[in-house]
């Protein structure tokens, strides 16, 4: 019946949607509307198609004493209602406040709910039920020999823990715990802090929250958006799939090194130049670069203008450089008010050389005769060309680009940083950017601030080719430009521009360009989020905070992280230091203590390692034992890639395989890569995981960074099933608990 009830709203919602493409034309009022229905069946299409698997999953039943109208709910992907039966809710949506119980009822507090029903199902045919009796009066009324002891509900958790890996995160909608339910509802309204171990949920908790938040403030949120911030590509592909199941279209996902619109990061820096550019000293370098653009030229520069000259010379310059700085305006926006003062002096000059009044009589040049002199000034090139020379127009890709391939520029601007420091920013036949540069360049954007009247001149500009685009593709359609349709009068011919004209055309076109505010957001640097998400917060810089943060003025964010994985040097080990600046102490830390994904053989060996990082902290526990020791092979230098060879062919298993190596030791097993095995650092591990992993010379690992603890950490809780470490070197003495094999 509910399939059924699917089937039929989303015929509905892809009749209305065809319908509002096929209109055009209209009112800008009826245009903004037709805009909001398009998107809105499009997102509702979406949805539907997403809530396909596992419509309905759940069900609660409560005390008739409690909701004696309401004894049943369902409990499902999308809310569905009866429309023949005055909106009666048929399923509720896992977000609606009713459904709420089927994840915090426990025996100890059942909420009313006197049974928790699992139901499994494959393709529209239900395969399976587990009851959870949560008062034991009930237990025994039905016949349940086991009584109140959660026992099916634990058992849908473990089918949903033991499943092997398909490289793509599920949704974890039907088996949602109590602590992670209490993040993902949380009403908080500014920064929420969530810190949790490996394996706690923490990247789940972020997305389903995102998903929560659409669903109750949709006003506030559908039209700003929001941003989940994640490491890398990779992170984002095994996320990506998981929000449209939870039939979400309003979000954006990118990484840190892809929020600056227009660049994508091209170069990875070394962990030390990345950490060098992701302190906050690069503010001052950066302020510095930018003034050092501001020239004075060291000698007079003599211009030749309305065949006399005039000069330009340092008391000038700096004059007009001195006027123009005390604006307190972005450098590009500062610049109109430099160029006018220069020219005001030159044309002073001109006017002074050549029109003096005679015997100091009055001068022979009225003032709009100085205007005009001015004006025409401004049109001379040579004389605009010297004058844009000392202050141009900069972008921010310019400015960086220029700053990090000059020495000598980088002494100037950064001259307060240590030697060794700026010789790690000097950067050499390097094109492109890294994404450690996406932050500086978001702040040379404010400091140069955009030129408004270029962007709405390219914005037209645009515009018109769109509409030339337009009326090329319907002189394509009608084989001829409209001139000879005159001609010819062909009426059908002229039927078809009857119908619709270029501008009525590139509006629509536009508009399905603009079909979503994640869309939108993208495009627009200064686009600022309704909420925003980071996952992995461990990791991101000083200065890719400040680059956060110019996105979310209302500063309402889920962070989730674990400071004992931060990787990168430039990353950090404190949520205070982190957010001080911006919320001072205004922000709120809850934990996650129970891990989903390691099994408790693995975590007593990275307990060890954990000690190691920060002996305070202990790692979170395991809902499951897997049965096996992992284990540690020590083999001759010259055996190790056959014998790691040879235990990746060992495993013919289901589910997922990965080689966790040292960066550099990565292209030596990049063959081996297939369907399912990957070869990864663990910098491209982060936040993934692998029903088998297989870590090769973790001492290498260890060597590589200044955070080699925090990664062998990371690589250690990456499996859900068998570990194994394949090493020729010294065993590192953190993992002295690994059984030894030979
Ligand atoms: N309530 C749950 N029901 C079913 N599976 C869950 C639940 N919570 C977490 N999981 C699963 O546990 C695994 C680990 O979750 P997740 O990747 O979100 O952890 P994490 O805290 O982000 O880990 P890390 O810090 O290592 O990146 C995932 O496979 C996730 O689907």
């Amino acid at each position: 019946m509910l399939y059924d009830r699917l089937d039929a709203l989303r015929a509905y919602a892809s009749t209305r949607l065809s319908k509002a493409l096929l209109q055009t034309g209209g009112t800008p009022q009826a245009r903004s509307e037709r805009e909001s229905f398009t998107q809105m069946y499009t997102e509702d299409i979406a949805k539907y198609d997403a809530a396909e698997n596992g419509l309905c999953f759940g069900r609660i039943d409560l005390d008739p004493e409690v909701d004696g109208d309401d004894p049943l709910r369902y409990i499902g992907r999308v809310g569905i209602l009866d429309e023949a039966n005055d909106f009666e809710t048929l399923l509720l949506d896992w977000r609606a406040p009713l459904a709420r119980p089927f994840y915090l009822a426990t025996p100890a507090a059942p909420e009313g709910v006197t049974r928790r029903r699992h139901i499994r199902t494959r393709s529209r045919k239900v395969t399976g039920l587990g009851d959870e009796y949560l008062d034991l009066a009930a237990a025994r009324q039905a016949g349940a020999v086991d009584g109140a002891g959660g026992v099916a509900g634990e058992s849908a958790l473990l089918t949903a823990l033991n499943a092997a890996r398909t490289g793509q995160m599920n949704d974890i909608v039907e088996t949602i715990q109590s602590e992670q339910d209490a993040i993902i509802r949380s009403e908080h309204k500014s920064v929420m802090v969530v810190q949790g171990g490996p394996g706690t949920g923490k990247t789940a908790v972020a997305l389903h929250r995102a998903a929560y938040l659409l669903y109750t403030y949709r006003q506030q949120l559908a039209k700003a958006g929001v941003l989940i911030v994640g490491p890398n590509a990779t992170f984002l592909d095994y996320i990506g799939q998981v929000l449209p199941s939870l039939g979400e279209t309003g979000v954006l996902l990118s990484t840190i090194g892809d929020l600056y619109p227009g660049v994508t990061a091209t170069h990875q820096d070394s962990l030390e130049t990345g950490k060098v550019k992701g302190s906050l000293d690069m503010v001052e370098v950066l302020k510095q670069a930018v003034r050092d653009r501001q020239l004075v030229p060291s000698e007079p520069v003599t211009l030749s203008f309305d065949t006399y000259t005039v000069t330009l010379d340092r008391k000038t310059v700096t004059r007009a450089r001195g006027r123009a700085r005390s604006s307190r305006r972005p450098h590009n926006l500062a610049r109109p008010i430099f160029v006018s003062a220069v020219i005001e002096s030159l044309a002073d000059q001109y006017v002074a050389t050549l029109g003096a009044g005679i015997d100091g009589g009055p001068s022979l040049f009225s003032r709009d005769d100085v205007a005009d002199i001015r004006d025409e000034m401004r049109s001379d090139p040579d004389l605009m060309t010297a004058v844009n020379d000392l202050w141009p127009l900069l972008s921010p890709q310019q400015v960086l680009a220029d700053l990090l391939s000059s020495r000598s520029r980088l002494d100037t601007a950064a001259r307060d940083l240590p030697a060794e420091q700026r010789a790690l920013l000097h950067r050499v036949g390097v094109a492109g950017f890294s994404a450690a540069d996406a932050p500086l360049l978001d702040e040379l954007a404010e400091l140069l601030g955009v030129d408004d009247a270029a962007e709405r001149e390219r914005a037209t500009r645009e515009w018109r080719a769109q509409i030339a685009d337009a009326q090329g593709a319907l002189d394509i359609l009608t084989g001829s430009a409209p001139q000879d349709l005159e001609d010819e009068l062909d009426p059908e011919i002229l039927m078809a521009y009857d119908l619709i004209d270029a501008s009525q055309l590139a509006q629509r076109q536009d508009l399905r360009q603009r079909l979503t505010a994640a869309e939108r957001a993208a495009a627009d640097r200064t686009w600022t989020y309704g909420h925003v998400i980071v996952d992995e917060a461990q990791e991101l810089s000083a200065m890719a905070w400040r680059m956060l943060m110019r996105r979310i003025p209302n500063r309402w964010m889920t962070l989730v992280g674990d400071t004992a994985q931060t990787g990168d040097p430039a990353g950090s080990s404190s949520w205070q230091t982190v957010l001080e600046p911006y919320v001072a102490r205004r922000w709120k830390l809850t934990e996650l203590t129970v891990n989903y994904r390691t099994p408790s053989e693995i975590m007593a060996v990275a307990q060890d390692v954990l000690a190691q990082i920060d002996p305070a902290q202990s790692v979170p526990r395991s809902v499951r034992d897997s049965g096996t020791a992992p284990w540690a092979r020590r083999v001759p230098e010259d055996e190790v890639a056959a014998v790691v060879r040879a235990s990746v062919a060992a495993e013919t298993g289901p589910g997922l395989v990965a080689v966790l190596t040292s960066e550099d030791g990565v292209d030596e097993f990049r063959d081996l890569t297939a369907d399912s095995v990957s070869v990864l650092s663990v910098r491209e591990a982060k936040g993934l995981e692998f029903d088998v992993v297989l870590i090769v010379e973790p001492k290498r690992i260890l060597d590589e960074s200044p955070r080699g603890m925090n990664d062998l950490y990371v690589a250690l809780t990456r499996a859900t099933q068998r570990l194994g470490v394949v090493h020729a070197r010294e065993l590192p003495e953190v993992l002295a608990k690994l059984t030894p094999v030979h």
